[in-house]
């Protein structure tokens, strides 16, 4: 199961409002990868090819949402990987090609997206090294690896851009940090731009606040996937169904998001308004207060920081 992000309209707002509703993926999600289901040649694909390097979950992620969003085609996009069946899965799954050696691809490849687990970067631009040009953008989103370490490996004269993936690329939301060396110009920004758009938001950041960036936007989703399973336990355990108290917990947090993105308003605004005096929410409050809620996120999020620090 994907969800799907829909906008609609609603008639007490003048602005759109993102809905989320589930889609089985064989309904609809996949189809739209494949020539032969109908997919439709709209005027924004991109005109050079993408290579990925590395055919594991982060790519398989991006070439969902670059074919969902019909961003390029599935002929312009060629997966290195290394493992045989991955490859198999990949082509058969999204029309695209995935290969153990894909060299020619990358000498003609406008995007090179290195996309293989932090120590596997160094033998993988040992392959790119002579196979990319100065007009090759490569874009790497291999945690911890900082622009200058791809420089050393690939060259300064070349084009690179780093990126660390927006976590929620499923439902189309959620930051993606960007930041690109000296020899990207103005529209190696706007392809990075229109690419990265199909992975939900962009923030343009200076690289010594990736890591940051990391712990507390990246994982950013870890602390809501928390919430919404203790949030559910505790409906279990005041006695709903796990099914009942899920759908309670996820709408509540879906209708809490669009509330603050529409209104702008602080929470403590809309806690404010939420507790009537004497009643039962200030005095869930009391409770949730005694156990330092908001210091143990606060520490969760330094601690997700420290770590990306180390690594580094
Ligand atoms: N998983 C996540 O949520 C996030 C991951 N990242 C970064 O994305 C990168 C990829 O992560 P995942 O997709 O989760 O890893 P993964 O382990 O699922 O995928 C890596 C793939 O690269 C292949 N590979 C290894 N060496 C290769 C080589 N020399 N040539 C071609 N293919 C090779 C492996 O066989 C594997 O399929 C990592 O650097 C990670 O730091 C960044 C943000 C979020
Ligand atoms: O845990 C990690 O290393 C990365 C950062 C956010 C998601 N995965």
């Amino acid at each position: 199961m994907v969800r799907l992000c829909t906008t609609f309209l609603i008639p007490w707002c003048s602005k759109k409002i993102v809905v989320i509703q589930q889609a089985h993926l064989d309904n609809g999600y996949n189809k739209s990868y494949n020539e032969e289901n109908g997919i439709k040649r709209g005027g924004r694909e991109m005109s050079k090819d993408i290579v990925f390097c590395g055919g594991g979950n982060m790519a398989e992620n991006i070439i969902k949402g670059l074919l969902y969003k019909k961003v390029v085609l599935p002929e312009n996009v060629t997966v290195n990987e290394l493992l045989p069946a991955r490859c198999e899965y990949l082509s058969k799954t999204y029309g695209i090609t995935a290969v153990t050696n894909a060299d020619d691809a990358i000498k003609r490849a406008g995007l090179v997206i290195i996309a293989v687990n932090p120590l596997q970067v160094p033998p993988v631009t040992k392959v790119l090294n002579p196979l990319i040009n100065e007009k090759t953008i490569v874009l790497s989103i291999a945690a911890g690896i900082p622009i200058k370490t791809l420089e050393n490996q690939l060259g300064s004269d070349r084009k690179i851009v780093r990126v660390v993936p927006n976590t929620l690329i499923q439902a189309g939301s959620g930051y993606s940090a960007v930041c690109m060396n000296g020899c990207c110009d103005d529209q190696d920004k706007s392809l990075i731009t229109h690419v990265l758009d199909a992975l939900g938001q962009i923030m343009y950041l200076k690289e010594d606040l990736f890591n940051s960036f990391s712990g507390f936007s990246n994982v950013g989703p870890l602390w809501l996937y928390k919430m919404v399973e203790a949030l559910t336990d505790a409906g279990v355990y005041v006695g709903f169904s796990r099914t009942d108290a899920r759908n309670m917990v996820i709408k509540n947090m879906l209708g809490t998001a669009v509330v603050l993105e529409e209104t702008g308003e602080h929470p403590a605004v809309k806690v404010d308004q939420m507790t009537s005096p004497g009643g039962v929410s200030i005095e869930a409050l009391k409770v949730l207060q005694q156990g330092n809620f908001s210091s143990a996120l606060m520490n969760s999020v330094i601690a997700g920081i420290d770590k990306a620090n180390s690594i580094e």
